[in-house]
């Protein structure tokens, strides 16, 4: 197998998000803004949130992070989210999900600015990903997309991975990965088959793939006998097992196959957050209306 090197792909990306933040600052005197919302202490999205504040501050872009209890109310969640729309400082706003006592998150998302939702999930947005005809609109109209989708195809493209033409499975169909992942892939002229809990064959249907991308959350979810040999895979799931951190693929079970795959650790979540700090500087773009 051939590992794809997401931590390198990331530093690269941030390297040169780093360079044009120091230039909008020389130029414009403005610096790129990110505010950042947790709403209870759940550690792993604390852990997130704390790698997300770091990559910003070394690039270079502000961030405010705000920690809200467990237990405040839809009132003053949204109140939070309204005034940070307003604050003419910040570019973008993250609300960490999942939020917690299944707090539906769609109504929250719904009160950001459609302008700096950095996520990509406020409905203007999926809406314009949606309309899309193909990549270069997305990226010459600076929409704002999901970082993992975004970071996936960033990955694919910097690995010389073709997605034109190819068959491309997506496993699980959430808001934050495998949906727009899927628009993402299918603006790159991919043929997508988008595959779920009640999917029927799906170890036949991934064996036909060219790329295979799994957004499950459950370790060993995908071993040999869903591979084709020569595929690209792509592994989203972030498991805490006994045995540490991995993905949803059975990577011992695939190792000697000859397959390129991204790794968990150091696969598809570094460069998620870089995706964020660009997502960040289109939203500045956009809403400041300066070129970067
Ligand atoms: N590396 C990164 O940057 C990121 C990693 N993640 C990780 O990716 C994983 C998925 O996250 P997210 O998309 O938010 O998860 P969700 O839990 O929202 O979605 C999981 C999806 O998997 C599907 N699924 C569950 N069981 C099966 C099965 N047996 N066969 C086929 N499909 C199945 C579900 O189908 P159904 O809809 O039918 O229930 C659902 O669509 C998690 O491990 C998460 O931690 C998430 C975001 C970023
Ligand atoms: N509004 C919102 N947007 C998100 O983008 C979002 C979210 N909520 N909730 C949770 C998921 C998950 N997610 C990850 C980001 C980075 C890593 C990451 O950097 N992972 C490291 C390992 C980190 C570790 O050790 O735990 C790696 O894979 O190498 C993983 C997962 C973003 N998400």
């Amino acid at each position: 197998m051939k590992l794809i090197d997401g931590k390198k792909i990331s530093s690269d990306k941030r390297a040169e998000i780093k360079e044009k933040v120091a230039k909008i600052k020389q130029q414009t005197g403005k610096i790129p803004g990110l505010a950042t919302i947790l709403v209870g202490g759940d550690p792993a999205s604390r852990v997130y949130i704390q790698s997300k504040i770091k990559a910003c501050e070394h690039a270079g872009i502000k961030s405010f992070h705000h920690d809200l209890d467990e237990n405040s109310s839809q009132e003053a969640i949204i109140a939070l989210i309204k005034k940070l729309s307003e604050n003419f400082e910040i570019d973008g706003i993250l609300l960490q999900l999942p939020l917690p006592q299944n707090k539906d998150a769609q109504e929250y998302l719904n009160a950001i600015s459609p302008l700096k939702d950095v996520d990509g999930l406020h409905p203007f947005n999926v809406g314009l990903l949606n309309l899309s005809k193909s990549w270069n609109e997305i990226i010459e109209k600076n929409i704002l997309v999901s970082c993992t989708p975004l970071g996936i195809v960033h990955i694919l493209r910097k690995s010389g991975i073709t997605i034109e033409g190819k068959t491309a499975v997506v496993i699980g169909r959430s808001n934050l990965v495998g949906k727009p992942l899927s628009m993402l892939l299918l603006a790159n002229n991919a043929t997508v088959i988008m595959a779920h809990s009640r999917t029927n064959n799906l170890k036949e249907i991934c064996k036909s793939a060219d790329i295979v991308v799994t957004a499950v959350g459950k370790s060993r979810f995908v071993n040999k006998d869903f591979i084709k040999i020569g595929a690209a895979v792509i592994d989203v799931g972030i498991n805490r097992t006994p045995e540490g951190l991995c993905g949803d693929v059975d990577f011992d079970a695939v190792k000697d196959m000859d397959i390129e795959i991204t790794p968990v650790p150091g696969g598809v979540g570094p460069v998620t957050i870089t995706m964020l700090l660009e997502n960040t500087l289109k939203a500045f773009s956009n809403r400041r209306k300066i070129v970067v």
